[in-house]
């Protein structure tokens, strides 16, 4: 490269991305730590690169093409960082360069080290913010649950995973979806079970479901589907979903936590009103979650 040519940041050639290991996956993606190294010295920078796991024809490509150009668009800080594509065979395969968060998923975080009530409830409002400013841009995620939240440091997480996210355009309320593989049910609001309707009110039924995992320090024998499953009781197959709309309908929801205040729990209750209208906004939430922690403080 002369002198006269501009470094664009945003490209990243094959040649000089280094695989570590894999990170996880997602509904069609998988996600890999890199060291992106041009100097081939060992001193390049760790990056977080989510390539489609299969492409399996039909619209996967152009859903995966839209995943990217979806997080490009946002600049939150509580929301994982673009970095750049990486892109073969001429641009039929592409690869998403993300910034790495080195202390991974908040459910393999809470898990590993018991957090306080006040630092879930820190967690618990800088999802808020990033939800709120994703419904900003007229977005709805889908799938936000904890296991998408991801942990730069102790005081911060960040969305970390947007492959259901879809665009609401200006005139509609809600996006219909046709059912896709395996869908995250115990999280679905249950217009969504019922009409597969999405709406900005459905993520903030998600969000309660994430809260409770927070406050349950994602105790697997706490989390959403095997305590619902037992809620449901003896019930299998296609019926789960069909159970489940009745149990939500009844108002059976996630139990209480250990150690989480009655207020917190009351919010949650909130998130999963019948009514999707009824349920609060992010920005509310982001004002109650601060106030309940404030008085945690003292
Ligand atoms: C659904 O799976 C993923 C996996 C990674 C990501 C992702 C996107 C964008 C940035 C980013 N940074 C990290 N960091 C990270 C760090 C450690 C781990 N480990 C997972 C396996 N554990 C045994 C150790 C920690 C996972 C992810 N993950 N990550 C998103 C979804």
């Amino acid at each position: 490269s002369g002198p006269f040519t501009i470094l664009d940041q945003s490209v990243f050639h094959k040649r000089y991305l280094r695989k570590m290991r894999d990170l996880g996956e997602g509904h069609f993606g998988k996600v890999t730590l890199c060291m992106y190294d041009p100097n081939n010295d060992g001193t390049g920078e760790h990056v977080a690169v989510k390539a489609l796991k299969h492409d399996g024809g039909g619209n996967q490509h152009e859903c995966w093409l839209k995943e990217i150009d979806i997080l490009k668009s946002l600049y939150h800080a509580n929301i994982v960082k673009y970095k750049g594509c990486c892109t073969e065979l001429g641009g039929k395969v592409v690869q998403l360069i993300m910034e790495f968060l080195p202390l991974g998923s908040l459910k393999e975080y809470i898990i590993g080290c018991k957090i306080g009530v006040p630092q879930c409830l820190l967690f618990a409002g800088q999802i808020c913010q990033g939800m709120e400013y994703l419904q900003s841009k007229r977005y709805i995620h889908r799938d936000l649950a904890a296991r998408n939240v991801l942990v730069e440091n102790d005081n911060l997480v960040k969305i970390g995973d947007f492959g259901l996210t879809k665009h609401i355009p200006e005139e509609k309320e809600y996006y219909r979806v046709r059912d896709d593989g395996e869908s995250p049910v115990f999280w679905y609001a249950v217009e969504c079970l019922k009409e597969s309707k999405f709406s900005f009110s459905s993520d903030v039924w998600s969000f309660g479901v994430t809260l409770y995992e927070i406050l349950t320090r994602c105790d697997p024998a706490m989390n959403p589907p095997k305590k619902l499953t037992e809620m449901l009781g003896h019930t299998h197959g296609q019926m789960v979903v069909t159970a489940l709309i009745s149990l939500l309908e009844r108002r059976k929801t996630l139990p209480c936590p250990k150690d989480c205040p009655h207020e917190v729990y009351m919010l949650m209750k909130q998130c999963w009103n019948v009514d999707p209208d009824q349920r609060p906004s992010f920005k509310s939430l982001i004002e109650s979650i601060a106030t309940i922690r404030q008085s945690y403080e003292g």
